[in-house]
């Protein structure tokens, strides 16, 4: 039986030049698997707890030395010998051990670091990809992706207030034309904005960060750009919003203002996807949003739902949405994970994988979203090595499957394309 050996942990650095998680989980018979963990700015409030260090001494208190700590004394004795080829033991163990709800013992950051490193070794170990090795026998699919080429709220000061505006070339065969689609409208976004005379420096996920008046403005500036690069909105390129309403002014955007904006977006522009578009404690607004553009909208719930199959599992009762974000810290470990992912699917809800705003060059996320059929995945602009990690290993894993790659592609919105 192959077992775990040895779990080393260290401090490494993030893309916003924060400290971070990395993990180490060696086997018996000689294979390594290392992962890094990922870091939000604008997380929600049950979401599983990232442990610092809170001394300001240290990278201004944002040290991950506890966490690091945690594994060494409490995480590496409990796993020593153990199969990584049952997951979900491994998994429970470390749920465990915590005790917490929340994960606030440990770190979810020091828990999750374990899991998906042993994820990947476990992969290693069995000679085959992490994608094949979560999906099992079932379906292998390349993504949509998701591409954050305006970046705002609390990703980008002086920019738009809503947080991500997103393109999404969903029209095309294969994986590796969307995403050359998505460059091709990246470049002619830089162009427009330059011509405007607007700035083309770029917010935490590579998008540009421009000082625009109103939000729709960009909404306009990506449809200019699909067209600028020869693409065409609303058959083969759409666009996607993360809102992240629980980080806007309620007196500014009451909620009922805010729908009367998404109407209108949806009825004038080619937006598929709406994220967080309301605040994470107004459940009955997600309803009544659910119910004034759920059918011709994916309404993905992020801070609402914290990839938690508790709270997923109410909104599929409330109708408060009819998608769900999936971010593996924001619940802590590969097992958890992936119940949200199938609970979500099991309801016939859409399931986008997504990054961080604070990331690495870890690229879990992009075995995820073709092991689970996901069928979305947002990973900021196709620009910064962190972003582009996770696309460039999707476009690796396209030509791995050769004949057996399908694209996920625009029958992912058919439903809500066929209602407008
Ligand atoms: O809100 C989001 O969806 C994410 C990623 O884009 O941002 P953060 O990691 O800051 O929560
Ligand atoms: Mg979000």
């Amino acid at each position: 039986m192959t077992t775990i050996s040895d779990v080393k942990a260290r401090e490494v650095l993030d893309s916003r030049g924060n400290p971070t998680v990395e993990v180490d989980v060696a086997l018996s018979d000689g294979t390594v698997g290392r992962a890094l963990v990922p870091s939000g700015a604008s997380t929600g409030a049950n979401e599983a707890l990232e442990l610092r260090d809170g001394d300001a001494s240290r990278f201004r208190g944002r040290g991950v030395l506890q966490p690091i700590e945690n594994i060494d004394k409490h995480i590496k004795p409990a796993v020593l010998g153990m199969s990584t080829l049952d997951q979900v033991a491994l998994d429970n163990l470390l749920i465990e051990i915590d005790g917490t709800p929340n994960k606030s013992k440990l770190g979810a950051n020091a828990i999750l670091g374990v899991s998906m490193a042993a994820a990947r070794a476990a992969a290693q170990s069995e000679g085959k990809p992490l994608y094949e090795r979560i999906s099992g026998d079932g379906a292998l699919t390349l993504p949509v992706p998701m591409l954050n080429i305006i970046n705002g709220g609390a990703h980008a000061a002086g920019s738009t207030d809503f947080q991500e505006f997103m393109v999404v070339p969903a029209g095309f065969d294969t994986f590796r034309e969307a995403l050359r689609a998505g460059v091709e409208i990246y470049h002619a976004l830089a162009d427009a904005l330059r011509e405007r005379g607007l700035s083309t420096s770029v917010g935490d996920e590579g998008g540009f960060a421009p000082a625009l008046p109103d939000n729709q403005d960009a909404v306009a500036l990506v449809i200019e750009a699909i067209e600028r690069a020869k693409y065409r909105p609303g058959e083969q390129c759409f666009i996607a919003l993360d809102v992240a309403a629980s980080e806007l002014s309620g007196d500014d955007y009451p909620a009922d203002k805010l729908i009367g904006i998404y109407k209108d977006w949806v009825d004038n522009y080619p937006v598929v996807s709406i994220e967080d578009g309301i605040a994470e404690d107004d459940w009955d607004n997600w309803s009544v949003m659910a119910d004034a553009i759920g059918g011709r909208a994916q309404l993905v719930g992020d801070d609402l739902y914290t990839t938690n199959t508790e709270l997923i599992r109410k909104g599929i009762a409330m109708n408060a949405g009819n998608a769900v974000l999936i971010k593996l810290n924001q619940i802590g470990t590969v097992t958890e994970t992936l119940n949200a992912v199938k609970m979500t699917q099991n309801a016939g809800w859409g399931v986008v994988i997504s990054h961080r705003s604070g990331e690495t060059e870890d690229t879990t996320i992009a075995d995820l979203a073709v092991g689970t059929n996901a069928g979305q995945i947002k990973s900021g602009a196709p620009a910064r090595g962190e972003r582009t990690a996770k696309y460039n290993r999707l476009l690796r894993i396209e030509e791995e499957l050769g004949g057996r790659a399908q694209f996920a592609g625009r029958q992912v919105y058919e439903h809500y394309l066929s209602n407008i």
